[in-house]
């Protein structure tokens, strides 16, 4: 998917929200057991009842690698399932020596037709660019995550004064461009938002840490949104274990629509759509 397609979605649906597909086999209604591949199951009634309300699913490959090949299965019977012009995410966080990243890249966009994949910068250019090689397809760098750890190097400064982040992001942005590259930036991170707006306007961010972690909706897209939006808010256990009976997938719509709801009237006041014509 590209670019103007995402944002076409994005004002279409006036939803910015990405459900995370973070499926565990130990938290699924007790019901699906019975089900030849409990987790697809769990997946499909998800999707069915969220996809109008979500222009993305994230599928965080743990949980579906920590179950071996049944693992991988219900992955690809997922993938295969979402519907075409939701943009898709694989959660694998990859990052090695540029001959590998290949190989990483046509995993997930060869097989698996995903249109993005998380990657880590740590091993430097030559292992991000080749998730950049094909045709609309995204990589999607860490920036600066969520979770406390990225007190221990993300957000050290430097001689100059910057942080780490700050460099990786400046460096990495010109890897790439905004219609090919996004930054993962975490919604825990408010203070830190806006200076990222700043230093990378035009790219599109991942935020995910709203829900489960704590992240404040309106805060971040207040500090983060650009004129194309330019914000996918993941949600994962907030949405997708909302309940845990019979109902689960009615529980999740409504969790779901809450956020699409909150996003709708974001959206109009921050990041109105251009009048037709202009
Ligand atoms: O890359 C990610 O998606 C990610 C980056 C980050 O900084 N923090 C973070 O929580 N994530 C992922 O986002 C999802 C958050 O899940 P919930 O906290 O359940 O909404 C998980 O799949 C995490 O692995």
């Amino acid at each position: 998917m590209n670019r103007q397609e995402l944002v076409h979605s994005i004002r279409e649906k006036q939803s910015y929200l990405c459900i995370g597909l973070d499926t565990d086999l130990h938290r699924i209604p007790r019901h699906l057991h019975t089900h030849a591949d409990p987790v697809f199951a769990f997946n499909k009634a998800i999707i069915d009842a969220t996809k109008d309300l979500c222009v993305s699913y994230k599928i965080n490959t743990a949980f579906y690698e920590c179950m071996g090949i049944r693992g991988w299965e219900s992955l690809q019977r997922t993938i295969e399932y979402i519907p075409e012009g939701i943009f898709t995410i694989a959660d694998a966080k990859r990052g090695d020596i540029g001959n590998t990243a290949t190989q990483y890249a046509k995993t997930f966009f060869d097989t698996y037709n995903f249109d993005s994949v998380t990657v880590a910068p740590y091993m430097g250019q030559d292992s991000v660019t080749p998730f950049l090689a094909f045709t609309d397809k995204w990589a999607i760098m860490l920036g600066l995550t969520s979770n406390e750890g990225s007190k221990d190097f993300q957000l050290q400064r430097m001689e100059d004064g910057e942080y780490l982040y700050e460099k990786v992001l400046k460096t990495g942005a010109g890897w790439g461009t905004p219609d090919n590259l996004m930054f993962v930036v975490g919604a825990t991170q408010t203070e830190q938002i806006a200076r990222i707006r700043a230093l990378v306007p035009d790219h599109f961010f991942l935020v995910p840490g709203v829900g489960a972690q704590g992240g404040d909706l309106a805060e971040i897209s207040k500090r983060g949104m650009n004129k194309d939006c330019g914000l996918l808010v993941n949600v994962s256990r907030g949405i997708i274990y909302a309940g845990n009976g019979e109902d689960f997938a009615a529980d999740a719509r409504t969790a779901a629509l809450q956020y699409q709801s909150e996003m709708a009237s974001l959206l109009s006041s921050i990041a109105p759509a251009p009048a037709v014509g202009v």
